[in-house]
């Protein structure tokens, strides 16, 4: 049986729970100057490249600032939405989502996100929840698989903001989820509903992003969860170790990553003479320029040009109602022991508060 705390009418007094969802986070614009201060941060994060400073300072400042900027806003530009860029945009829809499928399974909790470069910055989100009361704090990364380049960045950045901080909140982290039953499920579902339109490939590519082979060496777990997690994708859709290939994408730079690449994989795929693949990416929880413009675009072309005859990308969880669910129950297994399930008498009109998430879902053209 399940424990949750005794109904308790002091939830305005003792502090109110909030979820924040965070992903890396993408420009303003589809501009240059704008992508080149995006770039400048993401790339400027410890995390994410270890080289000594002083040298990347001249690198990043010197080359890769000024050629990439430009070359990444064309691309951005090819993605771009009228809403905004669709990482954006499907963060912002996930979040407006999970508070309802939340309510529904009774929690009276708030939910936001974040963005680790860019906006809405962590620490303005972390203050305007300071300045709205909010005394718990669950931190859930929008990455399944744990990696320092990502996962441990949000955490540096939320630690950091909380340095300057007196009356600091009650604090919870989720670090990873690539093999949670829920998460795996809503993959399965995605490729399933998939293939019931398209009919089945030859080979289902499952391509993580990269990181440099260099950090898996240094102790990054990231390269093993990507395995467990297509090893327990393939498994659930009944798939034998010659119908899928695991791949690594987005490599930057000359020093080596992740192997087998994204883009190789496929041209040898094709080559050898298989007609058709579909390609997921079980690392993107949104679809995002990686997917939508790399893989969707780039891939395909790669693909098709080597001799492939039929590509087909299967999008990313986005707002599809398996994996809401699936970050519901991830989120819950976080909030338990905190005072979040709403009281008996206060249930129906909070759940109608709930609901209220769900209409303005709907207002914003998300799926329920
Ligand atoms: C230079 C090193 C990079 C590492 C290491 C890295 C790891 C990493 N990134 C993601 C997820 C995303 N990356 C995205 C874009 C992106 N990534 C890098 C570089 C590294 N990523 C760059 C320079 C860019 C920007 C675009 C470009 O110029 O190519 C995105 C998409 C953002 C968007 O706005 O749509 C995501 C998501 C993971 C999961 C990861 C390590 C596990
Ligand atoms: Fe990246
Ligand atoms: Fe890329």
């Amino acid at each position: 049986m399940r424990f949750y705390p005794e109904p308790d009418y002091s939830h305005g007094k003792i502090g109110k729970t909030a979820v924040v969802l965070l992903n890396l986070g993408t420009p303003d614009a589809p501009e240059r100057s704008a992508v080149r201060r995006y770039l400048k941060q993401f790339l400027w994060d410890r995390r994410v490249v270890e080289v000594p400073r002083p040298v990347w300072w001249l690198i990043l400042n010197g080359i890769i600032l000024p050629f990439r900027s430009g070359q990444s806003a064309k691309k951005y530009a090819s993605i771009w939405t009228k809403d905004g860029s669709p990482l954006k945009v499907h963060t912002e829809k996930q979040a407006v989502l999970l508070k309802g499928y939340l309510g529904e399974r009774g929690h009276e909790v708030h939910v936001t996100y974040a963005m680790r470069y860019g906006s809405p910055s962590i620490p303005s989100v972390l203050n305007k929840l300071k300045a709205e009361g909010y005394e718990r704090i669950l931190i859930l990364s929008g990455y399944p698989q744990y990696s320092a380049t990502t996962t441990a960045s949000n955490f540096d950045a939320v630690f950091q903001h909380y340095q300057q901080v007196r009356n600091v909140p009650e604090l919870r982290l989720v670090k990873n989820y690539h093999d949670h039953d829920a998460y795996i499920e809503a993959l399965r579902q995605s490729v399933l509903k998939h293939w019931q339109t398209h009919g089945r490939p030859e080979k289902l590519v499952m391509s993580f992003h990269g990181l440099p082979k260099a950090f898996l060496l240094r102790g990054d777990p990231y390269h093993c969860e990507c395995y467990k997690t297509a090893r327990l994708l393939a498994e659930k859709l009944g798939l034998s170790k010659d119908q899928y290939l695991v791949t690594f994408q987005s490599r930057l730079g000359r020093a080596e990553w992740l192997q087998p690449y994204t883009s190789n994989a496929v041209k040898e795929l094709a080559q050898q003479d298989t007609k058709r693949i579909d390609v997921i990416c079980p690392g993107f929880i949104a679809d995002c320029l990686e997917t939508l413009e790399e893989i969707a675009m780039e891939v395909r072309e790669d693909f098709l040009h080597a001799g492939g005859k039929e590509f087909n990308y299967i999008p990313c969880l986005n707002e599809s109602p398996s994996w809401l669910r699936a970050l519901a129950e991830i989120a819950e297994q976080h909030l338990i022991g905190w005072p979040t399930m709403m009281t008996v008498s206060l249930r129906d009109e909070q759940k109608q508060q709930a609901l209220i998430s769900r209409s303005e879902a709907k207002r914003i053209g998300a799926p329920l």
